[in-house]
């Protein structure tokens, strides 16, 4: 569970997180909001990548770690983006193993190959290059990249916004089967209302404040 305890993110000029209490319970929640209501700052601070000006993030209960030259954030959570950020010139497997190792994890290639499957891709995609993909199959690499690494939060930054219809609907599958069966915490700022219906959750953002709860 993540629990936002007063959280504010305070630039001179915006407050894109003003005081915000929130928790999120193992499955799906879709963040929404105009852009610039703060949606992508609230994953940051849930990932450790930004520090809140002031409040506390903790996931069960422990503060996530900030990020710091040794790291990118909180070993626990995992972020993906809507331009997916796969390693262009390492393979799919490498670019897989090589989040597990940067996370201190071990894994094998047999466990590459059924981190794929579980995302729907065959265990041979692994020996490819991620720009000889398509747009879907990239998004489903980096959720089984997040995965391998041993993630127990999945954040997901506007996941779909760079796929057609039938992509948006497999990925929003996945990450509803990842919340409800295996029990992560999967949060999804999105703009799009047919992702945001199917999740178990949602949370409406505007000008850094929560309107709308669950
Ligand atoms: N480093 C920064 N310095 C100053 N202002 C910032 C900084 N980062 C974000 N902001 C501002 O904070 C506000 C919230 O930004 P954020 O990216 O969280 O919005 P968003 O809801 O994710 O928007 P979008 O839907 O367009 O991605 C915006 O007004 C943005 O300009």
């Amino acid at each position: 569970m993540i629990t936002l305890d007063h959280v504010t993110v305070q630039y001179p000029e915006v407050t894109p997180l003003d005081e915000v209490d929130l928790t999120f319970e193992p499955g799906t929640t879709a963040v929404m909001g105009p852009s610039g209501s703060g949606k992508s700052t609230l994953l940051r601070v849930i990932s450790g990548m930004q520090r809140p000006t002031s409040g506390a993030v903790a996931i069960d209960g422990v503060s996530v770690a900030a990020a710091s030259w040794r790291s990118a954030g909180d070993p626990r959570v995992s972020l993906i983006h809507q331009d997916y950020r796969l390693v262009p010139f390492l393979t799919v497997a490498q670019n897989m193993l090589l989040a597990a190792e940067l996370r201190g994890v071990r894994r094998s290639g047999a466990d590459v190959g059924a981190m794929l499957e579980r995302v729907g891709l065959p265990p041979s995609m692994g020996r490819r290059l991620p720009t000889k993909l398509s747009g879907g199959q990239q998004q489903r690499v980096a959720i089984a990249r997040a995965l391998l690494a041993g993630t127990s939060v999945l954040l997901a930054d506007e996941p779909t916004g760079a796929l057609d219809v039938d992509n948006t609907e497999r990925i929003a599958d996945i990450l509803v089967e990842l919340g409800r069966r295996d029990g992560l915490v999967v949060v999804v700022a999105t703009h799009d209302p047919r992702v945001a219906e199917r999740m178990d959750h949602r949370i409406q953002l505007a000008r850094g404040k929560l309107v709308a709860a669950p």
